[in-house]
C-alpha cells in the first residue's frame, strides 16, 4: 500500500478534508434550499402539517450542517428505519476502535467513505422523522435538471439505438462486436455525470456521445472489454445448444444521462440476445446526490414517453413494457450502508446469494469502486482480484470514470507516468476503466 491510508484508520488526506469541508456543507444548503422551494407544495398537500414538517426537516438538516462544520462526535440513527441498527453497531464498532486511540468518531476523524455514507443517510433521517413528508428527495431536482440539461445527447442515443436494433439481426460477429464496444464506451463515459463531486455545477452531457469517443480512447486506463465480449458471445453461442440463460446484472449509479446510457445498453444487450435477463439495482433512499432510485427511472421514462421526439418516445415505451415484463429492478439497504463489498456476504446473506445468480455483474461509478476494493491508497499494481478482498460472487466488472484517489490493477509504472503529465488524473473524471475480474 502507498503511503497515507485512507481506511479504517482514519488518517484523512488532504482531497477527503477538503471534500468533507467544501463539498458536504453545500450539499446540505442546497438539500435545506429545495425543502424551502416546496414550502407551498407541502401546505397545499398536507396543509400546517406540511408546514411543520417542512421546519422540522429544515432545522435537523441545519444541525447536521452545523454537527460536521464543528466536527462534532457522530450520534446514532434514531429513524427506527431497518438498517438503524446495523448503522449503530458499525458506528460503535468504529468508537471502539478510535478509542483505544483516544479518537473520537467525528467528520474529520474518520474514514472518508464512512463520513460521507453517514452524512446521506442522516439527511434520510431528517426526512424520514419529518412525516407527512419524509417522501421528499431533496436531489430530485438536481437529478431532473441533468436529464433536461443532457436532452440533445439523450436524443441521439435514443435515435442510434432504435436504428441499430433495426439492422442487429443482419450484423455480423465481428460489427456487433464493434456496436457492443462503443456502448459500452457510452456507458463508461457517462459516469462522468455525477453531481456530488462538484455539487456547484450542473454536469450535462453536451457533446454528442457517439461523436467523442475515439478522441476518448487514450484515457481508457484499464480496458477489459474483451473479456466482457468473450463472455457474452461464447454464452449465447453455447445456449444455442443447452439453452441456458445469461443474466447481467447492473449495479447502477447516477440518474439522468448515467441512466440512459445504462437503459441503452441493457436493450441492446437482450436485443443482440448476448444477455437474456437483466437485473437493475438501484438505492432505495436518496444517495450521494445523482443516484437512482426507483422514483428516478419511473420519471425518467415518462419523460421519454412524453418526447416529440420519435425515438426517444419509442425508448420510453419499450422501456416501460420491459420493467413491466422483462427487466427485474430492485434495491436492497445493503447499496446504502457504509460497508466494504467484501462483507456483503456476512451483512447482506440474501443479496450475496441473488448475485451469485448473475453471469456477469456491472458496478457503476467511482462510489461501487471505493466499495469493491476498500477506500485505501492502494499501490496502483495490485491486482483487482487480490484487492477485492474475497468479494467474488460472479464474473463482475467496474466501469467507472476516476473521481477518487483509489486505483489498482494498472501496468507497472503506469500510474507514476500519469501522475507527472497530470497530476490531478485520479479525482477529475477524465480518465476510466473497465476492469474485470472472474474466470472466462
Ligand atoms: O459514484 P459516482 O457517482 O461515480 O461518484 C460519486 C462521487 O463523486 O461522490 C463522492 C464525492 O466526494 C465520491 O465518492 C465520488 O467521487
Ligand atoms: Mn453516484
Amino acid at each position: 500500500m502507498r503511503p497515507g491510508v485512507v481506511s479504517s484508520q482514519g488518517r484523512c488526506l488532504s482531497l477527503p478534508y477538503l471534500r468533507i469541508k467544501d463539498q458536504t456543507p453545500t450539499i446540505l444548503t442546497k438539500a435545506i434550499d429545495a425543502l424551502h422551494r416546496h414550502k407551498s407544495e407541502f401546505f397545499e398537500k398536507h396543509g400546517e402539517v406540511g408546514t411543520e414538517a417542512e421546519k422540522k426537516a429544515i432545522s435537523l438538516l441545519s444541525k447536521l450542517r452545523n454537527e460536521l462544520q464543528t466536527d462534532k462526535p457522530f450520534l446514532p440513527l434514531t429513524d427506527n428505519c431497518l438498517d438503524a441498527d446495523i448503522w449503530n453497531k458499525y458506528l460503535e464498532y468504529h468508537h471502539t476502535l478510535l478509542n483505544e486511540n483516544n479518537k473520537k468518531i467525528s467528520w474529520f476523524q474518520s474514514p472518508w467513505l464512512y463520513v460521507e455514507c453517514y452524512m446521506y443517510r442522516r439527511i434520510h433521517e431528517a426526512l424520514v422523522l419529518s412525516s407527512p413528508i419524509s417522501y421528499f428527495d431533496v436531489f430530485k431536482e438536481s437529478k431532473e435538471r441533468n436529464f433536461f440539461e443532457s436532452q440533445e445527447a439523450i436524443k441521439t442515443l435514443c435515435s442510434y439505438l432504435q436504428d441499430l436494433k433495426k439492422r442487429i439481426e443482419n450484423l455480423d460477429e465481428k460489427q456487433l462486436k464493434d456496436e457492443f464496444l462503443k456502448l459500452f464506451q457510452i456507458v463508461l463515459w457517462g459516469n462522468k455525470c455525477d453531481l456530488a463531486l462538484s455539487p456547484n455545477q450542473s454536469i450535462p452531457q453536451t457533446s454528442s456521445p457517439l461523436a467523442v469517443l475515439e478522441d476518448l480512447k487514450p484515457y481508457i486506463l484499464v480496458n477489459n472489454l474483451d473479456y466482457l465480449w468473450s463472455l457474452l458471445i461464447s454464452r449465447k453461442k453455447m445456449r444455442q445448444e443447452t439453452f441456458s440463460i445469461t443474466r447481467v446484472d447492473f449495479i447502477m449509479d447516477n440518474a439522468g444521462f448515467e441512466l440512459v446510457t445504462d437503459l441503452v445498453m441493457a436493450d441492446f444487450l437482450l436485443a443482440s440476445k448476448l444477455a437474456t435477463e437483466i437485473h437493475f439495482h438501484g438505492k432505495s433512499i436518496p444517495w450521494f446526490v445523482s443516484d437512482t432510485n426507483k422514483n428516478d427511472i419511473y420519471w425518467l421514462i415518462e419523460q421519454l414517453k412524453a418526447a416529440n421526439t420519435k425515438c426517444m418516445s419509442e425508448c420510453g415505451i419499450n422501456w416501460e413494457y420491459y420493467l413491466k415484463h422483462s427487466w427485474i429492478y430492485q434495491d436492497h439497504m445493503f447499496w446504502t450502508l457504509p460497508h466494504e463489498y467484501c462483507t456483503m456476504s456476512q451483512v447482506a446473506t440474501d443479496l450475496y446469494a441473488e448475485l451469485e445468480k448473475s453471469n456477469l455483474i456491472l458496478f457503476k461509478g467511482d462510489l461501487n469502486y471505493r466499495k469493491l476494493v476498500g477506500d485505501r491508497k492502494w499501490d496502483f499494481t495490485v491486482p483487482f482480484h487480490q484487492a477485492l478482498n474475497g468479494f467474488h460472487p460472479a464474473p463482475l466488472c467496474s466501469i467507472r470514470t476516476l473521481k477518487t484517489e483509489v486505483q489498482v490493477g494498472l501496468a507497472p509504472g503506469q500510474g507514476e507516468e500519469i501522475t507527472d503529465t497530470d497530476p490531478q488524473w485520479m479525482t477529475t473524471g477524465k480518465y476510466g476503466i473497465f476492469q474485470f475480474d472472474g474466470a472466462l
